[in-house]
C-alpha cells in the first residue's frame, strides 16, 4: 500500500463515523494492558497506561516518587557501583491499571509494525478527526488545483491565500490521553504550519514556474529542513513533471511537490529497513543509548522504560553517565517513576564497570530489557568514541548477541546540526536506529525526510512531548501524514491516476 493511501482512507473516514469493531478491539486493549504485549509490537493500551501516568501532575508524579521504597543491595567493591531497586508505591500501578482499563477505546490500538496499522489507522479517524480538521484549516494552502493540466485562474488565486490561524498547543499530557494520531497531529503541527506558510508565500511570489521559482523551491525547502540533496532532487524532478505537462502557472504544481516528496521518501526507505526494535531471542536485550549532551537521552530511557514496563517487561536501567554531575540523579528520578530498577555508579567512577555491572544484574536476575545512557560530551569526541567502543566490548564479552541496539538521540529543534552529529557518530559507532526527540517543540520537522534520505538509518522512535507518555514508535505513515495532511488535495490525487 503506497503512502498516499492514508490520505485517502482518511479522506473516505470523515470524524462523525463510528467504528463498528468497538468491543472487540476494547477487549483488546484490556488484555493487553495485563501483560500480553509481545516484544516487538506494542498496543496502545499500552500507550494509553502510559498517558494515564502523563496525566498525573509533576507533584502527584514526585510524591509519589519520594514515597516509593528504594532497597540497596548488591554493592560491588571492585567497580565502586552499586544497585538499587526501586519499588514504586501499590497506588500508583494500581491507579496506572485503572486508568488504562477505563479509557482503552477503540482509536487506541495500533500496532508497530507497519502492515497491522490499517485496521486500527482507520478506525482512529472518528477520534482525533474532529481535532485535526480545525489543524488543516490552520495550515491549509487552502484550494489546491485539481491538476496539473486543468488548474484555472479562479483555484490559483484561492492558493495564494495565508492562514494565520494559530498553531494548536503541542502538549497533550493534561488532557485525555492522546491517540498516536493525535499525538503526531499535534507534535508536528509547528512543522506543518510553517512548511505551509513558506510554501504559500512562494506561491504568492511567483504566478510562473521559471528558473526563479525553483531556485526559489530549493530555499523554501532547504529552509524546511529537509536536506540540501533532497530539495535538490525534488526541484530537479519537478522541472522535469513541470515540462511534461507543460505547467504554467505555480499555483498549478503545489500538489506535485508533495507528491514528489512523499515519493522521494518513500524510495528512500525501500531497502530492508525496519523500525521495530531488535530483540534478544533470548536472555536481556541490551540497548544502548548514545548522543551528545542535551539531546534528550535520559528523558528518552525514562520514557522507554516505562512504555516497556507498562506491558509486562522487567526493565534495568544502567547510569552509565558517571560525568556530569545530576546525570545519575536524573535517571534516578526516571526509574523511579517508570517503576523499574537501576544501577548506578560512584561519580567520576568508571562507566564501563556500571554497564559490566549491570550487565551481569540483568544475566542473572532475568531481566528482559537493559537500557544503558552514556554521557555525551562532544568537546571530547575522541574519548568519548573510545569509551563507547569500550561499554560495547564490553557487553559483547558478557552477552555475545549484544547490544542489540545503538540508539542516537537527536534533538530535532537543531535542525541540520542534528543531521552532523548523526554523521559523526555514525562514522565510529554502529548507530542502528534513530531516536528524534523534541519534535513538539521545532518547526524542523521535516529533519526526518534529510535523515532518511542521507543516513538510511531507521528513525525508531520520537519525542512529542517532556511527559512520559510522550514517545512514539515512528511511523512512517502516521508522520507524512501530519506533515502534509491540508496540504495535499486528495481529490486531485485520484484525478491525477
Ligand atoms: N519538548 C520536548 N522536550 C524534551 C523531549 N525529550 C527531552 N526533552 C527535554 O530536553 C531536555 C534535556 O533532556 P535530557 O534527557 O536531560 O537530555 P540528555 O541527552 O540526557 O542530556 P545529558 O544528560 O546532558 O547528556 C529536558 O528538559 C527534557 O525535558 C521531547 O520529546 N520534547
Amino acid at each position: 500500500m503506497g503512502l498516499f493511501d492514508i490520505f485517502r482512507r482518511r479522506a473516505k473516514h470523515p470524524a462523525s463515523e463510528t467504528p463498528t469493531s468497538e468491543t472487540v478491539t476494547s477487549e483488546t486493549s484490556t488484555t493487553s494492558v495485563s501483560g500480553s504485549v509481545s516484544a516487538t509490537e506494542t498496543s496502545t493500551s499500552e500507550a494509553q497506561a502510559t498517558a494515564a501516568v502523563t496525566s498525573a501532575t509533576p507533584a502527584s508524579l514526585t510524591s509519589v516518587a519520594s514515597e516509593s521504597t528504594i532497597s540497596v543491595s548488591a554493592a560491588s567493591e571492585d567497580s565502586e557501583t552499586s544497585v538499587s531497586a526501586v519499588t514504586a508505591t501499590p497506588s500508583l500501578t494500581s491507579t496506572v491499571t485503572a486508568s488504562a482499563t477505563a479509557s482503552a477505546q477503540p482509536t487506541s490500538v495500533t500496532s508497530v509494525a507497519s502492515t497491522a496499522t490499517s485496521t486500527a489507522s482507520t478506525s482512529s479517524v472518528s477520534a482525533s478527526d474532529a481535532a485535526s480538521l480545525t489543524t488543516t484549516s490552520a495550515v491549509t494552502v487552502s484550494a489546491v488545483t485539481p491538476s496539473l493540466a486543468s488548474a484555472t485562474s479562479s483555484t490559483s488565486t484561492a492558493s495564494l491565500s495565508t492562514s494565520t490561524t494559530p498553531v494548536e498547543p503541542a502538549s497533550t499530557s493534561d488532557d485525555q490521553p492522546a491517540s498516536d494520531e493525535q499525538l503526531y497531529d499535534q507534535g508536528l503541527a509547528k512543522t506543518r504550519h510553517t512548511f505551509g506558510e513558506r510554501l504559500n508565500a512562494l506561491l504568492a511570489n511567483f504566478r510562473h514556474v521559471d528558473e526563479s521559482f525553483f531556485d526559489d523551491l530549493e530555499e523554501t525547502l532547504i529552509g524546511a529542513d529537509v536536506g540540501f540533496d533532497m530539495a535538490v532532487k525534488l526541484s530537479d524532478e519537478l522541472r522535469d513533471e513541470v515540462k511534461l505537462q507543460n505547467a504554467k502557472k505555480s499555483a498549478d504544481v503545489q500538489n506535485v511537490i508533495v507528491e514528489k516528496m512523499v515519493e522521494i521518501y518513500d524510495q528512500a526507505g525501500s531497502q530492508e529497513e525496519s523500525n521495530a526494535l531488535n530483540f534478544a531471542k533470548e536472555g536481556p536485550t541490551v540497548i544502548l543509548f548514545v548522543g551528545v549532551n542535551g539531546v534528550g537521552k535520559t528523558t528518552t530511557i525514562g520514557k522507554m522504560a516505562n512504555r516497556y514496563h507498562q506491558a509486562g517487561k522487567k526493565v534495568l536501567l544502567a547510569a552509565a553517565d558517571t560525568f556530569r554531575a545530576g546525570a545519575t540523579e536524573q535517571l534516578d528520578v526516571w526509574a523511579k517513576r517508570a517503576d523499574v530498577d537501576i544501577v548506578t555508579g560512584k561519580p567520576q567512577s568508571d562507566p564501563a564497570a556500571v554497564v559490566f555491572d549491570a550487565v551481569q544484574k540483568a544475566k542473572r536476575d532475568d531481566y528482559d530489557i537493559l537500557f544503558v545512557d552514556t554521557a555525551g560530551r562532544l568537546q571530547n569526541k575522541v574519548n568519548l568514541m573510545n569509551e563507547l567502543a569500550k561499554m560495547k566490548r564490553i557487553i559483547t564479552r558478557e552477552i555475545p548477541t549484544a547490544p542489540h541496539e545503538v540508539l542516537l538521540v537527536l534533538d530535532a529543534t537543531t535542525g541540520q546540526n542534528a543531521l552532523t552529529q548523526a554523521k559523526l557518530f555514525k562514522e565510529s559507532t554502529d548507530v542502528t536506529g534513530i531516536v528524534l526527540t523534541k519534535l513538539d517543540g521545532t518547526a524542523r520537522g521535516g529533519i526526518v525526510l534529510a535523515i532518511r534520505n542521507e543516513l538510511h538509518v531507521p528513525v525508531k522512535f520520537i519525542g512529542l512531548g517532556e511527559q512520559i507518555g510522550d514517545l512514539r514508535p515512528f511511523d512512517p505513515n502516521e508522520f507524512v501524514y501530519g506533515l502534509f495532511k491540508g496540504l495535499i488535495d486528495v481529490s486531485a490525487l485520484d484525478k491525477a491516476k
